[in-house]
């Protein structure tokens, strides 16, 4: 398997009248085609660190190394092209746009890429396809289901190819047989090599993963797929 994603020694402080230190000093490395679950205790750092290895907040010291190159040296332009093409994202909340329809809000996850319209629009209807929805092409969010609302997100966040798909809580607002779907496509995208993490509280999800991260105080305190 190859190697990703590091985050190497990896603190993250949030400033203020109290500081909050929610990581401590964090080493990961994510290989392709893996299945990681990130668990633990809330408020032990799982979403932050999400975050930090997803180039969605800078961390206050440490490395974050995507596909051998060190994200601190980037401009935030630069960070966020090298996001839009290497990483995707799933939320509980889903985050669609509530005007564009299925297909329109697909697309946008290619709005980086430099993807002509009419071949966004295909390959939107073909991720679309991939997660089953084919059929609800021309619909906005507020007229699908959540679990049909999370596959729309999953096919925009593979839609440009990513060698990582992160996704925090995506079960979180599903119902179990909803959820399950979504667990399974998840799970699904690594069998194309792409790495999967997922922050979970649901044991159900943690158990769908090969490699199991387990949080505490800003820690990681076990980490069962870490090399030897
Ligand atoms: N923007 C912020 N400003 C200040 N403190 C923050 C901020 N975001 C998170 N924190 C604090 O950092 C710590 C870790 O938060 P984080 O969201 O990473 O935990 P978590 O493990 O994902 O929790 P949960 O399971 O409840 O979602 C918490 O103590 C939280 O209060």
């Amino acid at each position: 398997m190859t190697e990703l994603l590091t985050v190497t020694g990896v603190g993250k402080t949030y400033p203020g009248a109290t500081p909050v230190r929610a990581l401590a000093d964090v080493t990961l490395a994510l290989r392709s085609g893996e299945r990681t679950a990130i668990v633990g205790p809330s408020g032990s750092g799982k979403t932050t660190l999400l975050h930090v290895a997803g180039t969605l907040e800078r961390p206050s010291r440490g490395s974050v190394r995507i596909g051998g190159e060190e994200v601190s040296g980037l401009s935030d332009a630069a960070v966020s092209r090298l996001r839009a093409h290497r990483l995707g994202f799933v939320f509980q909340q889903f985050h669609l746009l509530d005007h564009l329809d299925a297909v329109q809000n697909v697309a946008l996850g290619l709005l980086y890429h430099g993807t002509p319209a009419r071949q966004r629009r295909a390959a939107a209807v073909a991720a679309l396809d991939r997660v089953g929805l084919g059929d609800r092409l021309g619909h906005r969010p507020a007229q699908l289901s959540g679990g049909e609302r999370q596959r729309v997100a999953i096919a925009r966040a593979v839609i440009g190819k990513p060698d990582v798909v992160f996704a925090d809580e995506p079960t979180g607002n599903l119902d179990s047989a909803a959820g399950s779907t979504i667990v399974a496509l998840l799970a699904g995208l690594a069998d194309d090599g792409t790495a999967v993490v997922v922050v979970t509280h649901d044991q159900a999800v943690a158990a769908a993963m090969d490699r199991h991260v387990l949080m505490r105080d800003g820690r990681i305190v076990s980490d069962d797929g870490a090399p030897r």
